[in-house]
């Protein structure tokens, strides 16, 4: 069986991001939040656009101002008032200053700005009454962007500080890689929609649900195709179809060793390449990963467990930097892991890595883990309400004690 780490290096590595030229689409810059950006940016633009003030005070040559104090403080004529927006008229000659706002384009003239603080103002004239630094306050043309250099590359998803780098770039139209498809269908006859009433021996297909939600957190657009039974045929047409719809295919069940799973079977009559059938992971362990390259684009298929709590830690494990990947981020796609201190002591059988889901609490500037309580069965949904990581045990380490240090994935993040 592979390890968790083979099993990421084969996955990550089939994933094929969506193509810059082809699958991609304009749109606002407000639509933009949250979406990956496909074409690098740059502006024509200098920031800041002038040189300008940035204290409410008075514009000065520095030669007349070097060196003066309260006692002897330094006294210029005021020849112009320059807010913010407009344009200044005047030059600065020796002895004059001109009073100046935040975010002012400096006159002619001036190279420093004195803060209002340390100054007095008698009608038109001004006191200086501390000698500033050279330059000081004076936010220079370019010192912050140049011009027709790159402003943002490629590949990173839009979140508000680009949106505002953008706005002021006057971008306002933007090129967004368009979000991937990602079909989720679930197997098994025992399955009914949260709406159906519920049967003797039956369950509800909550992991359409679960995935749905997480394709979406991810990045994708979830193509909800609902439940398939237990019959080879239908699932064999359902599979099908979801692939010729989508950029990536989930399924969940009918991937293990029982007599009612099928999902490897017709994979392979319909031609899939199947890379993994099972990963030494717990929950998890039962994971097909296959890929179909009849089309331009492969289209990557997991084959997700059943069990609620195995398919929904397969995803977070592999899908969810799938999606990412293939989505068009460029980097920090990849699963996050944090130090956190363990609050209990942790076991496992050692065979497998092992995932145990639960909490993580900042105290005092160090993440503590807090084990959800109740059972950790692959099988038990309910304690997975409220979680955000999923502490690590690997291989051989059957326990972790109280107060130790664990490796913890970030989930719900
Ligand atoms: N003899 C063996 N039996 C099993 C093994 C094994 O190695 N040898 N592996 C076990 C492990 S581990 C897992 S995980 C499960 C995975 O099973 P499948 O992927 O084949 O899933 P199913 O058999 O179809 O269902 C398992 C379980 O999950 C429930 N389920 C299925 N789909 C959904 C859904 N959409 N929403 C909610 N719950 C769902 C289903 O009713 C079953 O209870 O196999 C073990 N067996
Ligand atoms: O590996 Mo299974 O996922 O324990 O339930
Ligand atoms: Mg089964």
């Amino acid at each position: 069986m592979l390890s968790v780490k083979q099993a990421e290096t084969i996955i990550f590595d089939l994933v094929q991001p969506l193509a810059r030229d082809m699958d991609t689409e304009v749109v606002d810059l407000l639509a933009a939040n949250g979406r990956i950006l496909a074409a690098a940016v740059t502006s024509e633009l200098d920031f800041p656009h002038w040189d300008n003030s940035a204290m409410d005070g008075y514009a000065v040559r520095y030669i007349d101002v070097a060196g003066c104090s309260a006692e002897q403080p330094a006294l210029l004529e005021i020849v112009e008032e320059i807010p913010a927006g407009y344009q200044p008229q005047r030059s600065l000659e020796p002895g004059q200053a001109s009073r100046i706002l935040t975010g002012a384009v400096m006159p002619d003239g001036a190279d420093t700005v004195v803060m209002q603080e340390v100054t007095r103002r008698e009608e038109n004239r001004v006191f200086i009454l501390a000698s500033p630094e050279p330059q000081a306050f004076v936010r220079h043309r370019a010192s912050f962007y140049q011009a027709g250099t790159p402003l943002l590359t490629a590949g990173i998803i839009l979140n508000a500080p680009e949106i505002a780098i953008l706005a002021a770039a006057q971008c306002s139209r933007l090129p967004v890689y368009r979000r991937p498809r990602v079909a989720i269908l679930s197997t098994g006859d025992e399955l009914v929609t949260p709406d159906q009433p519920l049967k003797p021996g039956q369950i509800v297909d909550s992991n359409q649900y679960a995935l749905a939600a997480l394709v979406a957190q991810s990045g994708g657009e979830a193509v909800m195709l609902g439940i398939v039974p237990d019959e080879p045929e239908v699932l064999k047409d359902a599979i099908a179809q979801a692939v010729s719809s989508a950029d990536m295919v989930l399924s969940s069940g009918g991937v293990s060793v029982g007599d009612y799973d099928y999902v490897d079977e017709i994979l392979a009559q319909l031609g899939a390449e199947i890379h993994l059938r099972a990963v030494a992971v717990k929950p998890g362990k039962p994971l097909t990963v296959a890929t179909f390259s009849n089309n331009q684009h492969p289209i990557l298929y997991f084959g997700l467990p059943g069990n609620p709590v195995s398919s929904l830690v397969s995803f977070w494990r592999f899908v969810q930097p799938a999606i990412k990947k293939l989505a068009g981020l460029a980097a920090g796609w990849e699963p996050v892991f944090m130090e956190a201190r363990s609050r209990h002591d942790l076991h496992s059988d050692g065979k497998r890595e092992t995932y145990l889901w639960g909490k993580l609490h900042l105290v005092n500037g160090v993440y503590e883990f807090q084990k959800a309580g109740g059972s950790h069965s692959s099988g038990n949904l309910i304690n997975l309400a409220q979680t955000n990581g999923l502490a690590v045990l690997k291989v051989g380490e059957a326990s972790i004690k109280a107060g130790e240090p664990v490796q913890v994935l970030q989930i719900n993040a």
